[in-house]
C-alpha cells in the first residue's frame, strides 16, 4: 500500500496501433483511412538501411500533408545502437509540421536512453519554437529494457506508452523462436498424457503492465507476426486485455478491425459494470460497504473494478 495515488494514463484511445514503413507512402492515405487510433509511421526496422533518408522525406512531407484526422500520429525512430536515430530526431522535428505528436524509441534498455532523446527533442523544439511539446512511446524489446522496465516507465514526463515487441524481445533473450508473439509450440506443460500450452510472453507483459500502472503509461502489446491467423491474434489479444494492456499494435490492416473488437469493453461488459456501480451505490447509501450482484461479492474494489471498464468506453465512445 502506498499513499501515493496512482497517476491516470493518458486519456485517450489506443485500441490499435497500425504500423507502416516509411518507404512506402503509397499506403500513408489508406493508414489514415483506416480505424486505427494510432499511426506509426516506420523508420527503424521495415526500412532498409538506404532507404532511411528517403523515408524520413516521405514521413516529414506525409505528416504536414495527409489528413490524418484525430488520429494520434507516432513515428518510430531508429534505436541508439544505431548511427541513424539523431538524424530521425532532428530532421524530423526542424521539419515536420506540429501534426506530429510521438516519437517512438526502440529497443530502449535503461532509463538514461529515454533521457538522451529527451534532452535532443527538448533542444530542437526550444530552438524551432514549436509549441506542442513531442510525447514519447517506448519498445521494450531487449533483456535490457525488460530488466529496467520500471526506470524506463518512469522515465520522462513525455512518456505515454510502452509496448511489448515480441520479436526482438525473443532475439534478445535468446528464445528458441522465430514467431512473433503467439502460442508456441515448444512451451508446454505436459498433464496425464496431453500439452497444455502455457503463454511464454505472459511474465513480460505483466512487468510491463505493472510499471506502466505505477507510472501512468498507457501498456500496448506489440506485433503478431501471422496475419492470416485471425484466431491466434485474438487469442493473444484477449490475453493482453485480461492482464491490463490497453491496444495492441497491427502489422497489417486486416488485424485493425481484430484489435479494436477486443479492446473496446463489450456492451455487455459495460452493463454490467453500470449494474455494479449501481448496486454499489445503493449499499452505500444504506451505510453498507458490500452487496451481492447476480449472486456474487461485490465492493469497493469491485467499483473500482467497474471503473476501469466504464471509463475505457466513455474514452472510446469519445
Ligand atoms: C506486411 C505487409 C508487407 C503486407 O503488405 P502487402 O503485401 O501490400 O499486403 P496486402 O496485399 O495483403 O495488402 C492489402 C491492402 O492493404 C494495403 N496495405 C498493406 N499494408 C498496409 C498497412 N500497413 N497499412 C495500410 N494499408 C496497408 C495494401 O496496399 C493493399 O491495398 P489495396 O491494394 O488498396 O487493397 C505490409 O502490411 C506492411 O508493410 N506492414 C507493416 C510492416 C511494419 O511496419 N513492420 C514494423 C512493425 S513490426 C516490428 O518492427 C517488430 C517489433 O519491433 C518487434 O521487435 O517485435
Ligand atoms: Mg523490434
Amino acid at each position: 500500500m502506498s499513499f501515493r495515488l496512482q497517476p491516470a494514463p493518458p486519456a485517450r484511445p489506443n485500441r490499435c496501433q497500425l504500423f507502416g514503413p516509411g518507404s512506402r507512402p503509397a499506403i500513408f492515405e489508406k493508414m489514415a483511412a483506416s480505424a486505427a487510433d494510432v499511426i506509426n509511421l516506420d523508420l527503424e526496422d521495415a526500412v532498409a538501411p538506404d532507404d532511411k533518408p528517403q523515408a524520413r522525406k516521405n514521413i516529414i512531407e506525409a505528416i504536414g500533408d495527409v489528413d490524418w484526422g484525430r488520429k494520434t500520429l507516432s513515428v518510430r525512430i531508429n534505436g541508439l545502437d544505431t548511427p541513424y536515430w539523431y538524424r530521425d530526431v532532428v530532421d524530423l522535428l526542424e521539419n515536420c509540421s506540429e501534426r506530429l505528436d510521438i516519437i517512438m524509441i526502440p529497443k530502449v534498455g535503461c532509463a538514461a536512453d529515454i533521457y538522451a532523446v529527451d534532452a535532443l527533442v527538448t533542444a530542437i523544439e526550444r530552438a524551432t519554437g514549436r509549441s506542442k511539446p513531442i510525447g514519447f512511446e517506448v519498445i521494450i524489446e531487449t533483456a535490457a529494457g525488460i530488466a529496467h522496465v520500471e526506470e524506463i516507465a518512469a522515465g520522462s514526463p513525455r512518456l505515454q506508452a510502452m509496448s511489448l515487441g515480441a520479436a526482438d524481445f525473443a532475439a534478445s533473450m535468446g528464445m528458441a523462436t522465430t514467431g512473433i508473439g503467439g502460442t508456441q509450440e515448444n512451451y508446454y506443460m505436459w498433464h496425464e498424457g496431453a500439452k497444455h500450452w502455457s503463454d511464454p510472453w505472459h511474465w513480460a507483459q505483466a512487468a510491463i503492465v505493472a510499471a506502466c500502472r505505477t507510472h501512468g503509461v498507457l501498456p500496448v502489446d506489440g506485433p503478431f507476426g501471422d496475419f492470416s491467423d485471425d484466431e491466434g491474434f485474438r487469442a493473444q489479444a484477449l490475453r493482453s486485455a485480461t492482464l491490463g494492456m490497453v491496444g495492441k499494435w497491427a502489422i497489417h490492416p486486416k488485424q485493425v478491425a481484430l484489435a479494436n473488437e477486443v479492446f473496446t469493453p463489450s456492451e455487455a461488459a459495460v452493463t454490467e459494470a453500470r449494474e455494479i456501480l449501481a448496486a454499489m451505490k445503493d449499499a452505500q447509501a444504506r451505510g453498507e460497504g458490500a452487496a451481492v450482484y447476480k449472486g456474487r461479492l461485490v465492493d469497493i474494489a469491485s467499483v473500482r473494478q467497474a471503473e476501469v471498464i466504464v471509463k475505457q468506453a466513455e474514452l472510446i465512445e469519445g
